[in-house]
């Protein structure tokens, strides 16, 4: 699984996943290839392509970010998502639409870490059941004897030699409890055992604090790391058992495995050659700018387009050149169209993709066949409790046609109704089902309907509850 992956195999990755929306699935899996065949042509040829963004269109919850999620997930890649209305927000001085970028430059270096995180993993873990047994059997405290010249001067031969051979036999004697410590500890005889470790606290009170107060945006740069600067880490002694203590062990011994250079450089260079932004409500900032509030919008897409034509953005980490970076822009384009968005940003955005409205067959399909599957979920957690929940398949029938129903008649929210639907249907069973005796249950139609028809047949009721 990579970047290598033909546009066939990223689509029947991506059926696994989502139903339906085949075209918007071979948009996006032809744009992956071309990054990919971009890759294989020398550097001056390379630098000549300009990769071509995606615009998707279609109404709320029908899988849009989700396949483009999916996608970067297939290969790897960073993504983050964006509300374009985000930035015509009042407080968001100066627009700050940079920030994505710098977002998706943290989240790539939290994918490289947590990668190389994995590959010390084995070492850590040596390194931390080392501490492990130092901390069970500790060097015993020497007496602070430290000779004075004068000591020096009338200290015998004899007598340092017996010294010397007295710590060397405690040595000796620590060295040997510490294999047998060792010894115990690789066969999980400890795990209950108590030591004291120190942990680092985190000092983000003072930040949570000022985080929302708009001051973060105007002062254009990330607070919670200026802070985390300025104040010193504070330590503090914990008492854990072993099996706790080594697992905070592995992860500081990780994390000094781990060559942040290296991670900063790497996750740069993601960036800047698989990195994606999905921008999301795009239609709500276009519009023509003859009313006040469509001059702000307008504004924003202005702000927008120098990122996606490709400039460097400055982040903390160092310079990122958004040349190469796929925008995938999506929005409901009800009220506005593509092209009332500013000609520049039209350009930029060639490959148009319709998703399609969502079927009751398709809810059916979504209820059940994909392999995070939301029945399949709702099972997984009742298992826990010991219940096996069946549902036939005319009560998924029925679930499909209320959540239809439910989206004709109040907002049409798309698969996301299901959700809603799903936690009202299964609300008394997930109340009770650690005190449930049956091992399985059968979800019927009947239970569809007693359950749901009533709210869902009542327009008023169903706006709150569905
Ligand atoms: N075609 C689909 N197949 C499977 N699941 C889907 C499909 N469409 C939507 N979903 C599910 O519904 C939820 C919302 O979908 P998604 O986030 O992709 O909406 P969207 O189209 O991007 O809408 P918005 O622009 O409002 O975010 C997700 O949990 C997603 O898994």
């Amino acid at each position: 699984m990579g970047m290598d992956m033909s546009p066939k195999q990223i689509v029947s990755e991506l059926d696994k996943y989502i139903i339906g929306q085949h075209k918007a699935k071979k948009s996006v899996a032809i744009a992956l290839r071309n990054r990919y065949r971009r890759m294989q042509l020398d550097e001056k040829m390379r630098d000549e392509i300009v990769p071509k963004n995606i615009l998707m269109i279609g109404p709320t919850g029908v899988g849009k970010t989700e396949i483009a999620r999916r996608l970067a997930k297939l290969v790897g890649a960073p993504f983050v998502k964006v509300e374009a209305t985000k930035f015509t927000e009042v407080g968001y001085v100066g627009r700050d639409v940079e920030s994505m970028v710098r977002d998706l430059v943290e989240m790539a270096i939290r994918m490289v870490k947590e990668e190389k995180m994995k590959d010390v993993q084995d070492k850590a873990k040596e390194l931390a059941n080392q501490r492990l047994v130092k901390l069970i059997v500790p060097v015993a405290k020497k007496k602070q004897h430290t000779k004075n010249p004068f000591e020096m001067l009338f200290a015998g031969q004899q007598s340092s030699d017996e010294e010397t051979d007295e710590t060397a036999e405690k040595e000796q004697e620590i060295e040997t409890k510490r294999n047998r410590i060792a010894h115990q500890l690789a066969l999980g005889e400890l795990e209950d055992t108590i030591v004291t470790i120190e942990v680092e606290e985190n000092s983000s009170s003072m930040f949570d604090m000022l985080q929302g107060s708009g001051m973060e945006q105007q002062m254009g740069m990330n607070m919670q790391d200026a802070f985390s600067q300025l104040m010193p880490k504070k330590k503090k002694k914990r008492k854990l058992p072993v099996s706790e203590a080594r697992k905070v062990l592995t992860q500081q011994e990780a994390d000094k495995l781990v060559d942040m250079d290296e991670v900063i450089q790497i996750a740069l260079n993601k960036v800047e050659q698989s990195g994606m932004i999905f921008i999301d409500e795009i239609d709500k900032v276009a519009g023509k700018s003859d009313q006040q509030a469509n001059v702000s919008r307008e504004g924003v897409q202005r702000d927008i387009l120098p990122i996606i034509e490709g400039s460097t953005i400055v982040t903390k980490y160092g310079a990122v050149k958004t040349d190469h970076i796929l925008f995938i822009a999506a929005g409901a384009f009800h009220m506005a169209k593509p092209s009332d968005l500013i000609p520049e940003l039209q350009g930029r955005f060639p490959i148009r993709v319709e998703l399609e409205k969502l079927s009751v067959d398709d809810f059916k399909k979504i209820l059940v066949e994909p392999s995070n599957a939301l029945l399949k979920q709702y099972q997984a957690l009742l298992k826990t409790e010991g219940i096996e929940v069946v549902f036939t398949d005319e009560a998924i029938t029925r679930l499909a046609e209320v959540a239809y129903e439910v989206n004709q008649e109040t907002d049409n929210i798309g698969a996301r109704r299901l959700h809603t639907i799903l936690e009202k249907l299964l609300e008394d069973l997930s109340y009770e089902a650690s005190d449930v005796m049956m091992p399985t249950i059968e979800i019927t139609a009947g239970y569809v309907n007693e359950k749901l028809s009533s709210i869902a047949g009542n327009k008023d009721l169903s706006q709150y509850i569905l």
